[in-house]
Formats: structure tokens, C-alpha cells, sequence
């Protein structure tokens, strides 16, 4: 199965890295406004292919992504030391007027997953501009705040982070919102199983964890000028959901008619990802706290969203 990359600098080149060594498809094609760096992303990538399962890759055109099952667009601008995701808004809505037009005239019927910054609203921007019906236009969302505090519980606990079902929400920014209410490790209440094995999950435990995942992105940053290694593994994983029908419940984000009553805004929720895109959206159960939080994420979101002319 066919999948495409539009914007091969550090984030889209890593899922495609990660697609190669997962074997998550058969072809993957690598579009950027730098061709040059198109193709060597691609040769380098094609290097590491003998070691792993096979997987063709190879730089192209907007045409060479005809048949793509799913377009992954990693294209545009990141942030700064210091600056916000929603600070890269308007230079990435107008890197999405150009992008997406190429996308939809060579794959009409692909599947969308976008990954640039601010990915909430530029999941927006791509649906609007595509014309391409909500559940086909995937924004990678929360699935990178997931993985963060997966990985950070994992520790915290001395569990494996596969262990843990536990969910950020809303924004993939400052407004996100971590689950606890609902948090489990294996079958059990989050907050009991770390009482049970010694390892407490207070408050300020719970808290320190919420800082570090929210915090995660400007710290990287602060230490390498970017992020892309998680990200390329997440956009990897939610690839392999849509090609293999898998309908896998990741954080995800879309599009959605109605948060909290505040209608048309994209933001993420648990959600069953197969070959049709989102196929479902779950509404966790959600404490008074952390459905005003989630509301007032909406808030943050569509503040920019609904000016945005769409
Ligand atoms: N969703 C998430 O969790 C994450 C999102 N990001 C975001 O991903 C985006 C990409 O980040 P990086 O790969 O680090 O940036 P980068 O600068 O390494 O790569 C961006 C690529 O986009 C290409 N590009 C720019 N305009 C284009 C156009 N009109 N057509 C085709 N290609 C074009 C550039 O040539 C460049 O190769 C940023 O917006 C960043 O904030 C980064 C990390 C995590
Ligand atoms: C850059 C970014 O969005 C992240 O690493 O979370």
C-alpha cells in the first residue's frame, strides 16, 4: 500500500524512518519543496531498508502520490526556542493553500494525517481547504502527549508504558488536558494501583507529570532545536491503524461538531482509527474538572480556528 510525505525535514523523514522499520507499507513516496532534500531523506532511509522489513522508498512529485492510501503532511514551519505552537499559524495556513491543493489533484480519495504545528488548527485548515469529509482528515492530535505520559507513568510506576490506558486531551498545546479520572494501569484504577505497589500517585505526583508532558515539547527544544523522533513513531503508529483496518483507539484529532457547545472545533479525543479514517469518537468519562479543562481548550482552539476565514 501507497503512502505519501509532504515535508521530509526532521519530522516527516522520521515517520518515514519509523514506517521502514515498523514495515508499515509497501511504498513510500517523499514529497518537499526541496527536492534535493527529498531525495536524499529517501536514499539515506532506502539504506536502512536491508536491516529492517522491506519497504520501497523513494522521493517523488505531487502526481507520484496517486493512489496513496494516506498523506502524511509534515510540511512548514516549527517553532522556536520559547515560541508557542500557535505562533506558526499563519505561515503554515499559507504552506496548506499550496500543499494540499497538490495532495487532492493527484489522491482525491487519500486519507489526510497532519502533523504541522499548531496541528489542531491546521487539521482545520486541511479539512476545509480539501473538502474532504471530517473523518478523513486526521490531525496526530494528543497521540504524542499520550505516548509522554505513558512513558512518564511507565517510570513513575515501574511498568511498561503499554501497560497504562491513560489519555491527554484537547489541544496539542499549553490548553491540553490529561485524564486521571480515568487513568488505568492493566484493569486497575491508576491512583490504586501505584498506592498498591508503593509508589504513590498523589497530587503533586499527578501534577509533576502534567507539567512534564506539557512542558515536554519547549524542553526538547530548548536542548536540540526541535522534536521528531516520538512524533515520527506516532504518525508511524496511526499510519499502521488506517492501512491495516486495525480500528485502534489512539488520541487523534478531527474536526468535531460539538465540544461543550462550542460547535466546529478541532481538537482530540480517544477515537477508533481503521482503513476509513476515524471511524468513531469516544467521550471518555470525564470529571467536573477536566471537562471545564477540556472546554476551555475547545475555547483556546477555535479562537483561532473560526477566525481563520474558512
Ligand atoms: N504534531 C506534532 O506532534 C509535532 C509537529 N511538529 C511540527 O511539524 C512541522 C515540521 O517540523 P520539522 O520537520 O521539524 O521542520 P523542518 O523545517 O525540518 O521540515 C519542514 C519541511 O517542510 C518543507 N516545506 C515547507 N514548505 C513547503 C511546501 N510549500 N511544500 C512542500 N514542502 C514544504 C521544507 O522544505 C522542510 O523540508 C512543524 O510545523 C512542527 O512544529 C513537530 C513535532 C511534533
Ligand atoms: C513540537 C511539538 O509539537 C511537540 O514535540 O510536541
Amino acid at each position: 500500500m501507497k503512502i505519501g510525505i509532504v515535508g521530509t525535514g526532521m519530522v516527516g523523514s522520521s515517520a518515514g524512518y519509523a514506517m521502514a522499520l515498523m514495515g508499515v507499507g509497501t511504498e513510500i513516496v517523499l514529497v518537499d519543496a526541496n527536492p534535493a532534500l527529498a531525495r536524499a531523506q529517501a536514499q539515506d532511509i532506502a539504506h536502512g531498508t536491508p536491516f529492517a522489513k522491506t519497504v520501497a522508498i523513494r522521493a517523488g512529485g505531487y502526481d507520484d502520490l496517486k493512489g496513496a492510501a494516506v498523506v502524511v503532511i509534515a510540511a512548514g514551519v516549527s517553532q522556536k526556542p520559547g515560541e508557542s505552537r500557535l505562533a506558526l499559524l499563519e505561515r503554515n495556513v499559507a504552506v496548506f493553500r499550496s500543499v494540499i491543493g497538490g495532495v487532492m489533484a493527484a489522491a482525491p480519495e487519500t486519507i489526510l494525517l497532519i502533523a504541522t504545528n499548531p496541528v489542531d488548527v491546521m487539521t482545520f485548515a486541511a479539512q476545509r481547504i480539501s473538502g474532504l469529509p471530517a473523518e478523513r482528515v486526521i490531525g496526530s492530535g494528543t497521540i504524542l502527549d499520550t505516548a509522554r505520559m505513558r512513558s512518564l507513568l511507565g517510570d513513575h510506576l515501574g511498568i511498561a508504558p503499554t501497560s497504562i490506558h491513560a489519555y491527554v486531551l484537547g489541544e496539542h498545546g499549553d490548553s491540553e488536558v490529561p485524564v486521571w479520572s480515568s487513568a488505568m494501569a492493566g484493569s486497575v484504577p491508576i491512583v490504586s494501583f501505584a498506592e498498591q505497589i508503593g509508589r504513590p500517585l498523589d497530587q503533586a505526583a499527578r501534577q509533576s507529570i502534567a507539567d512534564q508532558v506539557r512542558g515536554a515539547a519547549y524542553t526538547i527544544i530548548e536542548g536540540k532545536g526541535a522534536t521528531w523522533y516520538g512524533i515520527g513513531a506516532g504518525l508511524a503508529r496511526i499510519v499502521r491503524a488506517i492501512i491495516g483496518d486495525e480500528r485502534a483507539v489512539l488520541s487523534v484529532s478531527q474536526v468535531n461538531p460539538d465540544i461543550e457547545g462550542i460547535s466546529d472545533v478541532p481538537l482530540s479525543l480517544p477515537r477508533i482509527v481503521g482503513a476509513e479514517g476515524v471511524i468513531a469518537n469516544l467521550m471518555p468519562d470525564l470529571d467536573a474538572g477536566e471537562r471545564a479543562a477540556l472546554k476551555q481548550s475547545a475555547e483556546v482552539i477555535s479562537g483561532f480556528s473560526s477566525k481563520l476565514g474558512f
